[in-house]
């Protein structure tokens, strides 16, 4: 579904990302791992177009996006979450998806409850601004707030980063669900290694802004993954 081959990325003339390859095969959820400031979250911006690699190629479903601005991509079915749970912390629950649902293209109000039935918690927070919810509720927002979008491929980053164990259980079982019910590809940044060992198909390392090791998740069990992984 998204294919990724030799794509460089930088920040003015810090060049971040290089020569990076992935592949995500529809139906499937791949997990991106590495240390911090290895650059996963730059690869997502680069899948999600919010940052233009200097060099590379991205297709989805066979389609050139490489410069294909991001809301076009969202259209194309492609949806982000990105790190830090960000939502619109003066307005409501019920207002962060209503304004979500407007910015869509289909604005089928079926949409909000599809959402709400992965995240059912969250209807008894309608009031409340969210920027008053808790990490792990403003999480499950954000990634309802990508679900109201609809899409075929999600791209998570983090979503497990400062929540408490009880939620991350929750958010766990949303996304298998999704994934194994539901059919939705992800793409998954993640650090916290059983988290990860629980719900991917397989698995991409990065070190210094380089794919190191990609394989099926079975094998990251390997003594050599684990040791790149190791801060
Ligand atoms: N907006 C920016 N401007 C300049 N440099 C940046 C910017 N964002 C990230 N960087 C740098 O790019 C490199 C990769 O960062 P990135 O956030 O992609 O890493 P990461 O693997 O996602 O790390 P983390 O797990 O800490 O989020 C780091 O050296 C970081 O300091």
């Amino acid at each position: 579904m998204l294919s990724v081959s030799g794509v460089d990325a930088a920040y003015g003339r810090a060049r971040v990302l290089f020569g990076v390859g992935l592949e995500v095969p529809a139906g499937s959820l791949v997990c991106v791992m590495g240390r911090n400031g290895v650059g996963k979250t730059t690869l997502l911006k680069t899948v999600m177009g919010t940052l233009t690699p200097t060099a590379g190629r991205i297709t989805l479903d066979g389609r050139d996006i490489t410069r294909m601005p991001t809301h076009q991509r969202v259209r194309a079915g492609m949806a982000y979450v990105p790190q830090g749970h960000v939502s619109f912390p003066q307005l409501t629950v019920w207002e962060n998806l209503q304004v979500t649902l407007e910015a869509t293209g289909h604005r089928d109000p079926a949409a909000v409850d599809e959402a709400l039935d992965v995240f059912p918690a969250l209807r008894q927070f309608f009031k409340r601004p969210a920027g008053f919810l808790s990490g792990g509720q403003r999480q499950q927002l954000a990634i309802a707030r990508a679900l109201i979008t609809r899409p075929r491929l999600l791209l998570l980053d983090e979503p497990t980063e400062g929540i408490q164990p009880s939620v991350i259980d929750e958010i766990e079982g949303a996304i298998e669900r999704l994934h194994r019910e539901a059919g939705l590809t992800v793409l998954l940044v993640e650090q916290y290694l059983d988290f990860a060992l629980r719900l991917a198909d397989s698995f991409v390392v990065m070190d210094a802004g380089e794919v190191v090791h990609a394989g099926a998740v079975e094998e990251l069990h390997d003594e050599e993954v684990r040791r790149m992984l190791a801060v």
